[in-house]
């Protein structure tokens, strides 16, 4: 594993229809992450607060507001041979506002709960996704090798506490 000596920060964003159990994810069209379902989001920009880069991202990306966003998971991912982790901050909500719309990065579909396409997701979210699903708060961090699948090491844990605000390298 290479030596960490600093870290990006990244927004992740999930809209939830709760009393229908669906989740909003949308197919990457360009980019880290080509053709993987996620939630929306990206980098921080230097001039806003992670909380306004995940609204701002969910707008550009789908096209939707919301009043509130809650904070659910701290990640730090790590890539062999890359000395820049990324922390990743992980939010969702359940109310929005306008309608999904394909964006150039990203092409929005709802999944139930019980269909989601983890095969078509970033390896680590089979691991994480279900607590957020069950209202919970998680941290943890996976290393991956450089072919960004694999993972050499990871550690995850549910909390009940309030989130650390940022990963302590
Ligand atoms: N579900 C999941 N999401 C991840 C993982 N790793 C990781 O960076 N992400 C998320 C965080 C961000 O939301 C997104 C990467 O952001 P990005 O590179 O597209 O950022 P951006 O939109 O600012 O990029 P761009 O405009 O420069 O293309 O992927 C992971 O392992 N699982």
């Amino acid at each position: 594993m290479s030596t960490i000596t600093g870290k990006k920060q990244l927004t992740l964003i999930f809209v939830l229809d709760e009393s229908n159990k669906k989740i909003l994810l949308g197919m990457k069209k360009r980019g880290f992450g080509h053709g993987k379902f996620n939630g929306f989001g990206g980098k921080v920009e230097k001039d806003e607060t992670i909380l306004e880069g995940a609204h701002r991202e969910l707008e550009e990306e789908a096209f939707v507001t919301t009043p509130e966003l809650h904070r659910v998971g701290l990640l730090l991912f790590t890539f062999e041979n890359d000395p820049k982790a990324l922390e990743v901050h992980v939010f969702k909500t359940n109310t929005y506002n306008g309608e999904p719309k394909e964006s150039e990065e990203m092409r929005p579909e709802w999944f139930s709960y019980d269909a989601i396409p983890y095969d078509t997701m970033w390896y680590d979210d089979q691991y994480w996704l279900p607590i957020m699903l069950q209202d919970k708060h998680f941290i943890g961090r996976f290393d991956f090798k450089e072919d960004q699948t694999t993972i050499i090491n990871e550690e995850l844990k549910t909390i009940d506490t309030e989130l650390p605000s940022e990963w302590e390298l």
